[in-house]
């Protein structure tokens, strides 16, 4: 079966799409930027743009949920180059594993050195709130427990090792910065770390789901990331992530709280100026080798 899955991308095939982008723009990106549900606006940040809408670039799958533009925009971010990703792929769109995270190789082959990825999460942890923004510290795999991992099949050692280490998915340096940053912009009420729990999807957890989370070491749970995160380190990208908590996850029968991804787009809204202010000073700070 693990052949057949990873058909059709292949080194070659990402190498052919990352091409095919560097001949239409001059900006050569060092961060990458992935938007999650409602954060779309994060790209409207980049100057000098040149977009691409995913249905005319080679090999990319298409976005087909609400709230994800399904564009590939390059620009500067107070002269950095950067390509921000408007919409992403999830597992329960229907798209193979490998398929979702192919973004993340040919960020790789474009050059991009630290990725940064955002997602709206359901909050688990009973400290947090709605609003909060979670740095990602670790994450739990829970499609990778039953064998859904992007790495499985055939390893194409000019990506990476066939066994990454995981233990610093998350790089510690940018979590300090990150840190730091969001107390100089006054953001230290609303800004929290924790654990991201990823499952399948589209479904949202059950009560009884939640409460087996809680107990597993979860602070927030959601639908992507991780398997990026994981093809991301794999070919040696440093990544940063972090989590809008857009809801507050169901944890008791008498409650009337009930997820809803308006309220997830809503939510983005609501903090997309800190968001798009704490990205863009965190990359103004990461230190590259700009051309
Ligand atoms: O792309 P992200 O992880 O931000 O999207 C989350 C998970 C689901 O796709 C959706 C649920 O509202 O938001
Ligand atoms: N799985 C999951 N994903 C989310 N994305 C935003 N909120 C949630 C949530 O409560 N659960």
């Amino acid at each position: 079966m693990f052949p057949e899955s990873n058909s059709g991308y292949s080194y070659e095939d990402c190498k052919a799409t990352a091409d095919w982008l560097l001949a239409q723009t001059d900006i050569r990106p060092a961060v990458g930027v992935v938007c999650g549900s409602g954060l779309g606006g994060l790209a409207d940040m980049l100057k000098d743009q040149v977009a691409f809408n995913y249905k005319d670039i080679p090999n990319f799958p298409q976005s087909t949920v609400h709230g994800h533009a399904g564009r590939l925009v390059f620009g500067t971010l107070k002269g950095r180059p950067c390509v921000c990703m408007q919409g992403r792929f999830h597992l329960y769109e229907g798209y193979p594993i490998q398929k979702i995270t192919l973004p993340m190789r040919i960020f790789k082959l474009l050059g991009v050195e630290t990725v940064i990825l955002t997602n709206a999460a359901g909050g688990l942890n009973q400290d947090f709130k709605v609003g909060d923004i979670m740095i990602m510290k670790d994450h739990l795999n829970m499609p990778g427990f039953a064998g859904n991992n992007p790495l499985a099949g055939p390893n194409d050692e000019r990506f990476g090792v066939r066994f990454p280490c995981m233990s610093d998915a998350y790089d510690r340096e940018l979590q300090q910065l990150a840190m730091d940053v969001g107390q100089e912009l006054g953001y230290a009420d609303f800004l929290k770390e924790g654990v991201y729990c990823v499952l399948g999807g589209p479904s949202f957890e059950t009560i009884a789901e939640c409460r087996m989370l809680q107990k597993l070491g979860a602070d927030a749970v959601g639908m992507s990331t991780v398997h990026e995160a994981i093809v991301a380190r794999h070919c040696g990208i440093r990544v940063f992530a972090l989590s809008l908590i857009t809801n507050q996850a169901v944890t008791d029968y008498d409650s009337e709280e009930k997820a809803n991804h308006e309220e997830v787009l809503q939510i983005g809204k609501l903090r997309a100026e800190q968001l798009e202010r704490l990205v863009s000073t965190m990359v103004t700070r990461i230190e590259h080798n700009f051309a």
